[in-house]
């Protein structure tokens, strides 16, 4: 393997792991009966957490043509790993929710991913999650994936979307071609400042770079100021890249840490479209925790379903009817799947983040009763949600 033990302090890049065979699971998804399909067909498994076995509140079979917001009996003793399928017994022993943030017991630091250089908010979030941890630097969203794949890390801390400028797409489809399990979530706020080189005013710029979930949650500023946008891999890679060139008509939109670390001025503070500007990061490992009940917790799954009216709808309904809250929903264009016969439309995976613990026998009869009719269905990870405040 190309990415060996010399990378451990240097920055993972993802040119340096194209040259490793690529495992299964970084092949895209091509269709929907080629997924792994732990949840898929009438078959009924059991989840990893004990069930009772009458499977829920009305025990009944649901049409599956037209489902019902009915819970099917559970025929099948077996326990499965919720995402790949796998007996339960012959897989590793999960995290605990109470170990998953504890550093390793022979006293080294948990190493851990993130996008970005130095200074990049990636960076900050990594700590947050670990503080600590070794923060690892990787070129690409891929290779922070890859290095926990490759176990050249413990975790990847990843953002996933943000209050002004939305969903990071990108991390949404690398969840589906990876294996990682979600054990945690983090929530930053993001301060950006407007940097230059020493000497350099406002009114020298002319073009500004940075990343371009950065330049989105600046935009009115930007706009004010007139600058021609340039997107780049990170707002802290954007501060080293014009501190670098000793650029006198360009700045950069990074943190406060990035201008500290690059030798720059900061030139306005906060100058992001709302103070309140919040990205939420995931904490990816190799091994899922253990769902607890003994504090909250959030569970992200990804499924598609059969076209048809109402098809959504009813693979909501199966959170509503249960009272479990969702926070948050996301489509995605269901990869190298054909269009449909018809032609007319596109197909779907859709995201869902709801707030219940796999450990909830609530939430096992939501998943169970949603199997019923999604024709792919995989659980990303129940894990705490962050309630630090900000
Ligand atoms: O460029 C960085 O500093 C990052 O950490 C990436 C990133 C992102 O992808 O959203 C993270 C937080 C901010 O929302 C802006 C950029």
């Amino acid at each position: 393997m190309a990415a060996s033990i010399a990378a451990r302090s240097s920055a993972i890049s993802i040119s340096r792991q194209i040259t490793a065979k690529p495992s299964p699971s970084d092949r895209e998804p091509r269709s929907t009966v080629n997924f792994p399909q732990p949840y898929i067909g009438r078959r009924n498994v059991r989840l990893l957490a004990s069930v009772n076995s009458n499977g829920g509140a009305t025990g009944g079979k649901s049409d599956s043509k037209a489902p019902a917001l009915e819970i099917p009996n559970i025929e099948d003793d077996s326990t499965y790993d919720f995402v790949s399928g796998v007996p339960s017994h012959l897989l590793p022993k999960p995290l605990s929710s109470t170990q998953y943030s504890k550093p390793a017991s022979d006293g080294s630091r948990l190493r851990v991913a993130y996008q970005g250089v130095r200074g990049a908010y990636s960076e900050s979030a990594a700590e947050k999650a670990y503080q600590n941890c070794e923060a690892v630097p990787c070129d690409q969203f891929d290779a922070a994936f890859q290095a926990v794949e490759r176990w050249l890390v413990d975790r990847a801390v990843l953002p996933i979307e943000n209050s002004l400028g939305g969903s990071i797409h990108r991390n949404y489809d690398l969840l589906l071609r990876h294996r990682l399990h979600i054990v945690g979530e983090v929530k930053l706020a993001v301060r950006h400042c407007l940097l230059a080189n020493h000497g350099v005013k406002v009114e020298d710029l002319k073009r500004v770079l940075s990343h371009p979930q950065a330049l989105a949650q600046c935009e009115n500023t930007l706009t004010k100021l007139g600058l021609v946008r340039e997107a780049v891999d990170d707002t802290a890679g954007a501060a080293k890249d014009v501190a670098l060139r000793n650029l006198k008509d360009t700045g950069a939109v990074a943190s406060s840490a990035a201008a500290a670390i690059y030798g720059m001025d900061i030139l306005a503070e906060d100058i992001q479209d709302d103070c309140d500007n919040v990205t939420r990061f995931l904490i990816l490992a190799r091994e899922p925790i253990i769902p607890g009940t003994d504090r909250p917790f959030k569970t992200s799954i990804v499924f598609s379903l059969e076209w048809g009216p109402g098809a959504l709808f009813k693979a909501l309904a199966v959170f509503a009817l249960r009272q479990i809250n969702l926070t948050k929903i996301e489509s995605r264009p269901l990869r190298n799947q054909p269009l449909r016969s018809s032609d007319t439309c596109f197909d779907y995976l859709f995201y869902v983040d709801f707030e219940a613990s796999m450990a909830d026998q609530n939430a096992q009869n939501a998943l169970r009763h949603l199997k019923e009719f999604a024709t792919f269905l995989r659980v990303l990870g129940s894990y705490p949600l962050d309630t630090t405040m900000l």
